[in-house]
């Protein structure tokens, strides 16, 4: 099978996702979710006029010239309402946001009033009509759409819902996502390696990219180069409803690389293998019924590489999320060699110049296997096929990983 380009495959890949279905959750479980539909709201905020001060709640012209002496008629306080009404030389004692009573069209505020015996007060400044009152419908009125379909959820919007009257959201159910290493050679973090094993790492990565772009996450461990093994997780897969099935290694050619026959075995359907992509070449998208199946090259880079370039725009498209993935060009740091005939991504630190423009240094080793130099890369440079060597000071494309400072 010949190798497919990188933005064929890209687009085979998303050509007919689509967001998943909408589910309703609490507020609190809401953060980071994105948003089915318009949301507006039930109710209209403040609902009624409301002081802002503690104070007194008087008529304006009552208090034009000072010192004025009002009648204390009464008191409100936030949640009460007063129920009778403030005529000429009254006022009825106010605190912040209780509802202004009738009659009555400012607040005197309390440091400028003082005693004036038993139920009376003396203005000291004059006021103005409407002075410390929040008119009905200052935030909000009922009808009006607070947040709009697709809103990647926030402190703020969580709060506006709850005024609105919401008690939970609709939002894009999340992607579920399993991750299933492969390999004779693999035992978990923190056991015993013997002879020939080495420590799983890639699912680590993978997972918490997955998580970003939105995810729910599934562990399923480790499988062994067998059928039977590779068939048991692919069973655990389906029951566990996974959207996207994430498998990392047995993708190649080797008498060991199972994945793709024991699927499609299993009824997958093949929809592309082989990319012309530097680090990635063995990736493969398939189907099981409901379920993707992206088999991810074992080599750690590799897989982390494919992640950031296909698994999480996918899962992001599932998830009804904006694409996240930042391009954008930078100056060479160091001169970098000629390209093979796959699209590179060199893995890069990337830093501004004293003029705040960006400047992408690639790594000298470029192997797929070290985990270290993924981890310290802030950006991939991108390079075509055959693109020629290029210097230092050259402008090269790039994807951010990490903004630098
Ligand atoms: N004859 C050929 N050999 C290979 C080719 C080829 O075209 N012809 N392609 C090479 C390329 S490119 C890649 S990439 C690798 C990918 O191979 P697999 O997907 O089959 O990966 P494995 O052989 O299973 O593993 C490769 C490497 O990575 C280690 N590994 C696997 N899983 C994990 C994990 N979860 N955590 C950490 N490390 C892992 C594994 O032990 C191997 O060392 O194939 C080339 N070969
Ligand atoms: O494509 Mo492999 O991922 O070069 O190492």
């Amino acid at each position: 099978m010949a190798m497919m380009p990188v933005a064929d495959a890209l687009g085979r890949l998303l050509a007919d996702a689509g967001a998943l279905e909408t589910e309703t959750v609490a507020l609190h479980d809401a953060r980071g979710r994105v948003l089915a539909d318009d949301i507006a709201a039930l109710r209209t905020q403040p609902p009624f006029t409301a002081s802002a001060m503690d104070g007194y709640a008087v008529r304006a012209a009552d208090v034009g010239g000072t010192p004025a002496t009002l009648e204390v008629i009464g008191a409100v306080a936030a949640g009460e309402v007063f129920s009778g009404r403030v005529e000429p030389g009254q006022t009825v004692r106010i605190f912040t946001g209780a509802p202004l009573p009738d009659g009555a069209d400012a607040i005197l505020i309390q440091e400028d009033a003082e005693p004036a015996g038993e139920q009376a007060i003396r203005a000291l400044e004059p006021v103005v009509a409407g002075r410390y009152l929040r008119p009905a419908g200052l935030d909000f009125a009922e009808g009006d759409v607070l947040l709009e379909k697709g809103t990647v959820l926030d402190a703020g919007h969580l709060s506006l819902a709850a005024a609105g009257n919401h008690a939970g959201l609709p939002v894009i159910r999340r992607p579920i996502v399993g991750v299933l290493a492969t390999g004779d050679e693999l035992v978990a973090p923190g056991n015993e390696t013997g002879p020939g094993q080495i420590v799983a790492s890639n699912g680590y990565g993978v997972a918490a990219i997955a998580r970003d772009a939105g995810a729910e996450v599934i562990d399923l461990g480790i499988a062994r180069d067998s059928a039977a093994s590779l068939e048991a997780r692919l069973d655990a897969a389906l029951a566990a409803k996974c959207d996207v099935l994430i498998t990392l290694g047995g993708a190649s050619v080797g008498d060991h690389d199972l994945v793709r026959p024991v699927f499609t075995g299993r009824g997958m359907t093949l929809d592309f293998y082989k990319i012309a992509m530097r680090p990635g070449k063995p990736m493969m998208f398939g189907r099981l019924g409901a379920m993707r199946v992206l088999g991810l090259p074992g080599n750690p880079v590799s897989s982390l590489v494919c992640t950031h370039l296909f698994v999480v725009p996918l899962l992001e498209t599932l998830g009804g999320r904006p694409q996240s993935q930042r391009r954008t060009v930078a100056r060479l740091g160091a001169p970098i060699g000629k390209t093979g005939p796959r699209e590179h991504y060199m893995r890069a630190s990337l830093e501004r110049d004293e003029r705040g423009a960006l400047v992408a240094t690639a790594f000298d080793n470029q192997d797929s296997s070290i985990i270290r130099l993924y981890a310290a890369a802030d950006a991939l440079i991108v390079r075509a096929p055959d693109a020629p060597a290029a210097e230092a000071g050259e402008t090269v494309e790039i994807v951010v990983l990490r903004e630098p400072r």
